[in-house]
């Protein structure tokens, strides 16, 4: 279907929007009528530019209070129209928008407003002009889309059709059954746009907190298959006003814009994308590093064993049970410090995941990143984190080239300890691609998210998400929060799982690792809030132990210390529980921040 983009919903110049959109393959714009007027190109120019960039002006909007006023003020919006159409005429534009009144002078009086409107597009037709007249969800008489039609089609004039805008229609609760009493040629736009579930003022919410279809929580997708279903054939435009994507690049957001377009296209049979082949664990992750000796140290004392080199480069392949660690010390800048570079997520079919990735735009990394490698398949997250597709033993015989392959075993490594894998990954996203970051991994690579909880950090509010796969052996928490200097805020971290937590950590302590220390408030409030058996909280508050319960069971979990970006958790999760310790966050982020700040 022809995909189409309002300004509005990307940061920049018109210009930097036009380019993002078409880099981004959308085939044409809504033109939001203040990014014209901010631009310093010509109606003429802004033609051009769009027809060299393969893209056609699919609206101009929008058009406001026009309708339903007393005469005299009619007489000026219709003057105000005819410079608009004179405008929309040397831009080639050929659709207006014309949102419902919210002016206070407005009459609660169908009638007139249809005969306005019908005016109006009297005026337009003689320009070979279309008006789409769109219900605003705080519209000041004409809020539902129901009611903008019955006034479209009560004017029964074929230059006056309505625009259907997902958010109003979705935020005001309208019965979506009726979008297919419409004929669909009447229909002559679409908005599309999703939204966070918990509603606060329209306005507000419009305004300020629209998302693209998938991050948010209406069923956009089945409000599509109802237009669909009255016929409508035209553009699948995203209009989304969001305060994040105004300020963040252009590029990136367009691409995560046409993403999401793609997948409510798929969601509605309208597109075939390779299916997602949903990841079966983690076969690794790899720590990027400029001085190996304390991660080393780290990983020795959480009882980790140096298994194998790589053949040609400087990795390790750090081991403890199931929990797999590349140590690559082949980064140079010691400023950039140790980070979470890569992950390894064992799939069934990593050829087709890869396949997904690249129809849904992830940047594909070259296969073999030395000649000597095995060939794998990679992509880049949002955040730039590389996603390795490794085979399992179920992918089958052509599949077997396995990146263990490329390490040798060191002879005289010890057995791996038994006892872990990773329970969860935990990656701090760049501030404004919390919402494409959640998406990408979902429909990238088939995970199912929770609900987004917000922690609060003692220099900023931080929004987390998780996204696990089905039987929990994938589980990785997305964070973002404001970003102050602090390295700290930009660490991510592995969870390793073990079931009994209070002696892996008196392991890793007579080991020589060390413990954050968490407060003794913290311990007189979980006496308060929980019971605990004899004996049991002296020895959490010992080691530095935090407890959170569900109703599937307990959490109980205690962190490294960071070095560089990069920190480790001890996790010992009863089977049932399905959190992260989130209610605990703010105690460790404000511990973490003590352990750095002078005191
Ligand atoms: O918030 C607004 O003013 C506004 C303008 C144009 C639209 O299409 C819309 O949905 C909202
Ligand atoms: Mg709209």
């Amino acid at each position: 279907m022809h995909t189409s983009i309002a300004t509005v919903s990307l940061s920049g110049s018109l210009t930097e929007k036009l380019t993002a959109a078409a880099r981004a393959g959308f085939d044409g714009v809504e033109i939001f009528e203040n990014d014209l007027l901010a631009s310093p190109l010509t109606p003429e120019e802004i033609r051009a530019r769009c027809a060299d960039l393969g893209l056609s002006i699919d609206l101009y909007q929008p058009m406001r209070d026009i309708e339903a006023v007393p005469q005299e003020v009619f007489s000026r919006n219709l003057r105000r129209a005819r410079h608009k159409f004179e405008l929309m005429e040397r831009l080639g534009a050929d659709t207006v928008l014309v949102c419902s009144s919210v002016s206070p002078l407005a009459l609660d009086d169908d009638a007139l407003a249809t005969e306005q409107l019908a005016q109006l597009a009297d005026l337009a037709q003689e320009s070979g002009i279309r008006v789409a007249y769109e219900a605003l969800a705080w519209g000041r008489h004409v809020n539902r889309y129901d009611h903008a039609w019955r006034i479209v089609e009560a004017a029964g004039h074929p230059a006056l059709g309505t625009c259907l805008d997902s958010f109003h229609i979705l935020s005001r609760g309208s019965d979506l059954r009726g979008i297919e009493d419409i004929p669909g040629e009447k229909i002559f736009f679409l908005q599309l746009a999703d939204a966070p579930l918990p509603a606060m003022d329209v306005l507000q919410w419009s305004r300020h907190h629209r998302c693209f279809p998938g991050q948010g929580g209406f069923d956009v997708a089945g409000l599509l298959r109802h237009v669909l279903a009255a016929g409508y054939r035209g553009p699948l435009s995203l209009e989304v006003f969001n305060d994040v994507f105004r300020q963040a690049d252009a590029g990136s957001t367009a691409v995560d814009a046409h993403r999401s377009l793609l997948l409510l296209q798929e969601a509605v049979g309208a597109v075939q994308l390779p299916p997602p082949v949903v990841p079966t664990g983690v076969a690794f992750a790899e720590l990027l590093t400029p001085d190996a000796e304390p991660v080393t140290a780290l990983l020795t004392a959480l009882g980790f064993t140096r298994a194998a080199r790589h053949r040609g480069k400087p990795v390790d392949l750090w081991q403890r049970g199931e929990a797999r660690i590349l140590v690559n010390t082949a980064a140079t800048d010691r400023r950039d410090g140790t980070r979470l570079a890569a992950i390894g997520l064992a799939s069934p079919d990593p050829a087709a995941a890869a396949r997904r990735a690249e129809a849904l735009h992830a940047p594909v990394l070259p296969r073999r990143r030395a000649p000597e490698d095995a060939p794998l398949d990679a992509v880049a997250a949002p955040d730039g984190t590389e996603l390795f597709f490794v085979a399992t033993a179920d992918s089958g015989e052509s599949r077997l080239a396995d990146w263990r392959g490329d390490f040798a075993d060191l002879p005289d490594a010890p057995a791996p300890s038994a006892g872990t894998r990773i329970d969860h990954l935990a990656l701090t996203q760049p501030w404004h691609h919390f919402d494409e970051a959640t998406l990408f991994h979902r429909s990238v690579l088939g995970l199912d998210a929770q609900d987004s909880v917000d922690l609060a950090d003692p220099y900023g509010l931080r929004r987390s998400r998780a996204v696990a796969n089905h039987d929990g052996s994938v589980r990785i928490a997305l964070t973002v929060g404001a970003a102050p200097a602090d390295e700290t805020l930009h660490a991510a971290h592995l969870a390793l799982a073990t079931d009994d937590v209070v002696a892996a950590a008196r392991a890793f302590r007579a080991a020589g690792g060390r413990l954050l220390p968490v407060p003794a408030n913290y311990y007189d409030d979980l006496a308060a809030r929980f019971t605990f058996a004899e004996g049991e909280l002296e020895t959490y508050r010992e080691l530095g132990i935090l407890y959170d319960q569900d109703a599937g069971g307990a959490f109980r979990h205690c962190y490294t210390e960071t070095i560089g970006h990069v920190f480790f958790e001890l996790v010992q999760r009863d089977p049932g529980h399905q959190g992260y310790g989130a209610a605990n966050a703010p105690v460790r982020l404000a511990a973490q921040h003590t352990g750095r700040l002078p005191r």
